[in-house]
């Protein structure tokens, strides 16, 4: 099988290694020779030193007169990707690819071509770095209702807030140490502001769930205004706080949201540290599963590749789900719930009560009406901004009016 590799960056290079590395395991498991014919680069001066530097092109068309089986695409971002990735399907070749803002922004178009050829389109990698998460959910779940995905799902915000936790690091040095160490985007901005969570959210409630979400229109918040002040305090509290992606469904539509949430010590994403994701996936017949392991980095991404380069191997061919229906995106709360929280601030004031009410992040909630249970103050942290934190919901404060269970125990972050 002769491949055609499109980048050679952090993913790209460690497509390559793992490839020479395994060269007599697919000879001898799945009778293929695996032989890398041409890499497409940017810079092409950057790769002159290296042993195989006559493989690398920075000539899109040239590579393409190639006789090649399949590509894989690593280039990431919308263009030159869609352009490269949709003429090669358009040629009747499958395409493995690690790159979500592909998928998430283009997929619905991708597919359409790869079915009309009879061809894969295969993006393991896009979700969950290591994590095998797609295929269960395309294969081993196919008999299954799902109706919640949450997860820890980008790599470099998970381990910024890790480092600023439990190292003290300020929020641009664990960034910095995020990109030395190949977690985070081309531009981080993704990363950080949450929109890498919010494409990778989209594609697990596609192809979990059967809904489509434009992933423009589903409500991020990022972690750029969380501030170290703000992990001491969580820290203090014994609670920790993650960005993470979650997708559940209602009968009145779908409730899908990335953003930063407060959880206790104890729980189970909590435990999720550095560049580590975790997913968890239930389903009306299999309940809870929980997918954890390396989200992002070099050979972790690489090996979904692999895994993806497998299924060709062996001729594996998966359908695609053509009948998606069109998401409905709803708040969580009904308008009038009256919540128990507690806000953390030294100026609670009737004026303060009513500047939280018309912000619209708590706007974004539906939440009318807002309780306060207990006011916290902390005259040795300095907190120049407050917290709202839905307090220690039991079972019982879970069901609405409907006897709808509405969150998870894990509690709701607001930062205003
Ligand atoms: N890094 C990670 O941990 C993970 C990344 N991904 C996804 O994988 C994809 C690749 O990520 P990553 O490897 O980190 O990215 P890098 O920035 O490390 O690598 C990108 C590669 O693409 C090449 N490239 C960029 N633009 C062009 C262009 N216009 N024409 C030809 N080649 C180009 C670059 O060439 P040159 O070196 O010459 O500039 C480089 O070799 C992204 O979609 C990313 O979201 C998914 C999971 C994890
Ligand atoms: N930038 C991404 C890379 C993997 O998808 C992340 O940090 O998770």
């Amino acid at each position: 099988m002769k491949i055609l590799l499109l980048g050679y960056g952090v993913v790209g290079s460690g497509v390559y290694e793992l490839i020479q590395q395994n060269k007599l395991r697919f000879k001898e498991e799945y009778e293929h020779d695996v032989e890398i014919v041409g890499i497409l680069v940017s810079k092409l001066e950057k790769y002159n030193q290296l042993p195989h530097s006559h493989l690398f092109s920075n000539d899109f068309d040239r590579l393409s007169q190639y006789a090649y089986d399949v590509a894989i695409e690593t280039i990431g971002g919308i263009e030159p990707a869609f352009t490269y990735v949709s003429q090669i399907l358009s040629k009747g070749k499958p395409v493995i690819t690690s790159n979500k803002d592909l998928i998430a922004e283009k997929g619905g178009v991708l597919h359409a071509i790869a079915a009309e050829k009879g061809v894969q389109l295969s993006y393991e990698a896009s979700v969950g770095g290591g994590i095998p998460v797609l295929k269960p959910l395309r294969e081993c779940l196919g008999g299954d209702q799902i109706n919640e995905i949450m997860g820890i799902i980008n790599g470099t915000t998970n381990f910024i807030l890790t480092k600023m936790n439990q190292e003290g690091l300020s929020y641009e040095i664990a960034l910095k140490q995020a990109q030395e160490q190949g977690f985070a985007e081309a531009d981080p901005t993704s990363d950080v502001e949450g929109f890498d969570a919010v494409r990778k959210i989209s594609i697990l409630t596609k192809l979990g769930m059967k809904v489509d979400l434009d992933w423009k229109t589903i409500p991020v918040q990022g972690i750029t205004h969380i501030l170290a002040s703000d992990v001491h305090y969580f820290n203090a509290t014994d609670n920790v706080v993650k960005l993470m992606g979650i997708s559940k469904v209602y009968p009145e539509g779908i409730y899908t949201v990335v953003r930063p949430i407060i959880l206790e010590k104890h729980s189970k994403f909590a435990s999720i540290n550095n560049e580590f994701n975790a997913i968890s996936v239930t389903g009306d017949a299999v309940g809870e599963l929980f997918f954890s392991g390396k989200g992002a980095g070099k050979n972790p991404t690489a090996t979904a590749v692999i895994g993806d380069l497998v299924d060709l191997l062996q001729n594996k061919k998966y359908k695609v789900n053509r009948h998606l229906s069109k998401g409905k995106l709803i708040t969580l709360y009904p308008d009038k719930a009256n919540w128990t929280i507690s806000v953390h601030s030294d100026l609670m004031t009737a004026a303060l009560r009513d500047e939280i009410l018309e912000n619209p992040q708590f706007k974004l909630l539906g939440i009318k009406e807002l309780t306060i249970e207990s006011i916290t103050t902390s005259k040795t942290l300095d907190f120049d901004h407050y917290f709202i934190q839905f307090h220690d919901l039991s079972e019982q404060q879970l069901i609405d009016h409907k006897n709808r269970l509405l969150l998870n125990t894990e509690n709701h972050y607001i930062h205003l």
